[in-house]
């Protein structure tokens, strides 16, 4: 791989992490998160859970904008959205939380998971302890932990407290050796473990990444194709690979009617499927 002169997004990405870690602290601290997180401690939801069950299995994504594609959803509304993906049939949510790439709120993620019953995942780019006790403080039942912006000490440490705290871990790979790195990490019923088709560093999109990393792992691993997934030729693609989770959101918000797509496509792709 050419080394990169220029940092890429994903770089730019994880510095405003950084600097956004300084001003949360001052707002709240370790205790205080820690306090609230006791009081959630019971309520929490089991996401690997349900996307082991029979079907396909979907995690629809409340997203209102990237990096790559600007704005997706101008008339964006986070609980209408997350109660038209429960009544469609999700399996669990994902609800972007990065506000200055994605336009996504930590208020989304408290909102939604009040409206609907299913598991959500908190997505954002974690790099500290401080982010999954916060996670959790904000009742996300998982937590992302992508391999690229961080180093084996940090995910071994981020992935023990998240399970600590009870929660899912979807563990999110782009390459061969991250899919390496990623299975020296404890194995635990609740660890998930994605393959995100687009390469966070150009934003790519090949489906083709799944497929060629699916043979790295265990036949038992609780495998989701993350990214790019348009149509009812591409899941069916995936189920012939017997992947059956899905992480989808683009495809879904573009649409303003994010339920009734999610609908369409499981409706389309359980034909002949
Ligand atoms: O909107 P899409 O192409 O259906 O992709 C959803 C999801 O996979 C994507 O938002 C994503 C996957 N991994 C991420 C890490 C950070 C931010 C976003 C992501």
């Amino acid at each position: 791989m050419p080394h990169q002169a220029v940092p890429s997004v994903l770089q730019k990405i994880v510095d405003t992490k950084r600097q956004e870690l300084v001003r949360a602290k001052q707002q709240q601290s370790w205790h205080d998160l820690e306090q609230i997180a006791a009081t959630n401690r019971d309520d929490i939801r089991d996401f690997a859970g349900s996307l082991r069950k029979a079907g396909i299995r979907v995690i629809a994504e409340v997203k209102k904008a990237s990096p790559s594609k600007g704005i997706i959803a101008p008339n964006f509304d986070a609980v209408a959205t997350a109660v038209g993906y429960e009544q469609a049939g999700a399996a669990c949510l994902s609800v972007l939380t990065d506000t200055d790439y994605f336009q996504g709120s930590d208020a989304y993620l408290l909102q939604v998971r009040q409206a609907v019953s299913l598991p959500v995942l908190r997505k954002d780019f974690m790099i500290e302890p401080y982010h999954i006790l916060q996670s959790r403080a904000l009742g996300a039942d998982c937590i992302l932990l992508i391999m690229a912006c961080l180093s084996d000490a940090q995910v071994a440490e981020l992935h023990e407290l998240a399970l600590k705290l009870g929660m899912s871990v979807l563990i999110e790979c782009h390459d061969e050796i991250e899919v390496e790195r990623a299975l020296r990490l404890p194995a635990h019923r609740q660890n998930v473990y994605g393959v995100n088709n687009r390469n966070l560093h150009n934003f790519d999109v090949s489906l083709d990444t799944t497929l060629r990393l699916k043979t790295l792992f265990p036949q038992d691993s609780l495998l989701v194709t993350e990214s790019g997934i348009h149509s009812a030729e591409d899941v069916k693609l995936m189920l012939g690979h017997d992947i059956h989770a899905f992480l989808i959101g683009e495809q879904f918000m573009k649409t303003g009617d994010a339920g009734s797509a999610l609908a369409k496509l499981l409706a389309q792709s359980q034909q002949s499927a």
